[in-house]
């Protein structure tokens, strides 16, 4: 039996089991991870959350989370091998509180590969296990040929687990018709179904449906994975700042983003929503209206959108984030700029 106590090693948590939370714009992936969230129990769960725009929303709609146990990174994570991701999946395992699993949120336009091969090419191979790639699907909008987009389908072939999301929005027969095509798509696929990601824990965690022999192949020639120009391009250094606009990673979506610590009109904020232009595919943002003292949260997935309130907890500003391709971002900040209600006198209500 050893004896000596006084050398203490410390070593990263090895092992950590990784589930990656992938699918489309607003199909439901951090509503999942809420759901993640309110029934984890005794379990110590890490999120990294990998947003579109440079704003986070997401991180302020996660529930019940401690703040130390969430890593951000607004830089592009689809690129093999990399050090952003690589980054705060290091911060999480040499955390010195527990941490028993590791959840990551990507964007709704990125490719699950290169975030697969930077887990297996890389040395978190030897620190982490990937449990699943976890696809959520919005029943109701995806189509096969989803906005012609290359990683919805990507994020459909690699997905381990893949969950029919909002089936309440869609008829029983086109939740069928579209179980049937994943089926035939990626029949080694567990299909589940679920309304605002409801699912049972044992059904998603800790399932061991990651199968890293497939990937072996891609691992010995990274440059397969290297299919987005800006990997080439000696100017991109993962700018933070950079609005990834003009990025073939992101399937041409682009994101534009608005904040201002003055607050809107509620009927100024209502002409822009009903003189949206239809290039915009998601919006999220909490907002702040003249007329109110709560925080509204606003979402936007395809044509549907949804205000919930709340109360805020700090002070209020406005923050929101459009996704979509060809803005005009410009003329959207103008036209947001001018949904801030002008000066006045009255009090709210
Ligand atoms: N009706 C209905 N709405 C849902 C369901 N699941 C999620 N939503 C709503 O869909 C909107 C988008 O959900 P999110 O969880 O934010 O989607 P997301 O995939 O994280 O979005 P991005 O990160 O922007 O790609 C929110 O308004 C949710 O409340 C569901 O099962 N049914």
């Amino acid at each position: 039996m050893p004896t000596q106590t006084t050398m203490e090693i410390d070593l990263p948590k090895r092992g950590m089991p990784v589930t990656i939370i992938t699918g489309f714009l607003g199909s439901g992936k951090t509503t999942l991870l809420n759901q993640i969230l309110k029934n984890r129990q005794d379990l110590k769960v890490a999120v990294l959350v990998n947003e579109f725009g440079d704003i986070n929303i997401d991180s302020q709609l996660l529930l019940s989370l401690d703040e130390d146990m969430m890593e951000l990174s607004n830089g592009c994570i689809c690129c093999t091998i990399n050090d952003d991701l690589v980054n705060a999946v290091y911060r999480v395992l040499e955390r010195d509180d527990r941490v028993d699993y590791l959840v990551i949120e990507t964007t709704g336009v990125a490719d699950p590969l290169p975030i697969i091969l930077t887990f297996v090419g890389s040395d978190l191979r030897d620190f982490t296990r990937l449990d699943s790639i976890l696809t959520v699907v919005d029943a109701e909008t995806f189509t096969p040929e989803h906005f012609d987009s290359t990683a919805a389908m990507s994020q459909i072939t690699y997905g381990d687990i893949i969950v029919l999301n909002k089936t309440d929005l869609a008829p029983s027969e086109r939740v069928e018709s579209l179980e049937q095509w994943i089926r035939e798509t990626k029949a080694a696929a567990r299909i589940l179904k679920s309304q605002y990601g409801e699912v049972p824990l044992p059904l998603i965690l800790d399932v061991e449906q990651f199968k890293p022999e497939g990937y072996v192949e891609h691992q010995l020639s990274p440059s397969s994975a290297h299919h987005h120009d800006h990997d080439h391009h000696p100017d991109h250094h993962h700018d933070h700042d950079h609005p990834h606009s003009d990025h073939l990673a992101n399937d041409g979506f682009m994101s534009v983003s608005f904040q201002s610590d003055r607050a809107f009109s509620v009927k100024l904020f209502q002409e822009f929503l009903d003189d949206l232009p239809d290039t915009i595919f998601r919006a999220k943002g909490i907002l702040w209206f003249k007329e109110s003292q709560l925080k509204h949260i606003f979402q936007l997935s395809g044509k549907r959108y949804d205000i919930q309130t709340d109360e805020w907890t700090k002070a209020p500003t406005n923050q929101l984030v459009l996704i979509g391709r060809d803005l005009q971002e410009d003329h959207l900040r103008q036209r947001l700029a001018q949904c801030i209600s002008a000066p006045s006198n009255s009090t709210p209500v």
